[in-house]
């Protein structure tokens, strides 16, 4: 089992952040998870990297369970590209050697380099279409080109679960269309990792995500295969507003009803 959450709540300061949520990612699957603002989707992540625990209920992540393991070493099989990571890299650095520092898991220097990383690295910069870039200074790349060098970063440590936190946010449509075309390519490589994908946007929810999780308010609303939980009627139900869902190019699209 990739994720094992069972009956998990978290509380702070008297108040129910996570309510009993139970989830379970088999291998095989990829996951899109989906809530509005403050719904506690960052909540629920931090939970699985081990930064948090639970208040009631168990979880485990690719088969360890949490209190009987180590989770320095269960954090190196999971990747997590979220925005929050761009603000310790160094922007001066090449893009490159910014996905090859994602080996070490390290920011900043590291060890000499095999050819073997090499050529891993620059397979990476190839399925991520990062080539044409690679060589140039970090803090000149646009926001695409940037979220595609963090996948590429991510994917050099070999992750067996990767999570992709709002990846589109703040991309224009080209470069969110290019940034999803890469993603459902990446889903499919040889020895892909699960992938969580956390979004605000049904739309950006590609054909890879077989299964999504709506998070409600801090509990679980919906859970299951994509094309069951996002209908019209539970997302009605889900945005407390009329919506209407359609399926073009293998996608769903909302309008309002
Ligand atoms: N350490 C904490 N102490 C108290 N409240 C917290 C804490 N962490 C999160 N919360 C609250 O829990 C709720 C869920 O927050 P969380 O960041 O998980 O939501 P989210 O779904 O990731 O939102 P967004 O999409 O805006 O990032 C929010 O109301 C937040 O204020």
């Amino acid at each position: 089992m990739i994720v094992d959450i069972e009956n998990v709540s978290w509380k702070r300061e008297k108040q129910w952040i996570l309510k009993d949520i139970s989830w379970q990612i088999r291998q095989g699957e990829h996951w899109s998870l989906v809530g509005l603002n403050g719904s506690g989707k960052t909540t629920l992540l931090n939970m699985i990297n081990g930064y948090i625990w639970p208040t009631k209920g168990s979880i485990s992540v690719l088969d360890q369970t949490f209190g009987r393991c180590d989770l320095r070493e269960l954090r190196k099989d999971i990747g997590w590209v979220s925005s929050s990571l761009q603000q310790h890299l160094h922007g001066e650095e090449t893009a490159k050697h910014i996905v090859i520092s994602g080996k070490f898991a390290t920011i900043g220097l590291y060890d000499q380099v095999s050819t073997d990383i090499e050529e891993q690295a620059e397979q990476l910069l190839t399925l991520l279409n990062c080539q044409i870039f690679k060589d140039r200074r970090y803090d000149t790349l646009s926001q695409g080109e940037r979220q595609r060098i963090l996948i590429a970063r991510a994917l050099m440590a070999e992750p067996k679960l990767l999570i992709l936190d709002e990846p589109c946010t703040g991309l224009d449509i080209i470069a969110r269309e290019q940034l999803l075309q890469i993603i459902e390519k990446v889903s499919k490589a040889p020895q892909a990792p699960t992938l969580i994908y956390v979004t605000h946007h049904v739309e950006e929810i590609l054909p890879c995500f077989s299964h999504t999780l709506m998070l409600k308010k801090g509990e679980v609303y919906q859970l299951g295969p994509t094309e069951k939980v996002l209908t019209s009627t539970l997302l009605t139900d889900f945005f407390d507003t009329p919506i209407k869902v359609y399926q073009q190019q293998e996608r769903l699209w909302l309008t309002l009803a």
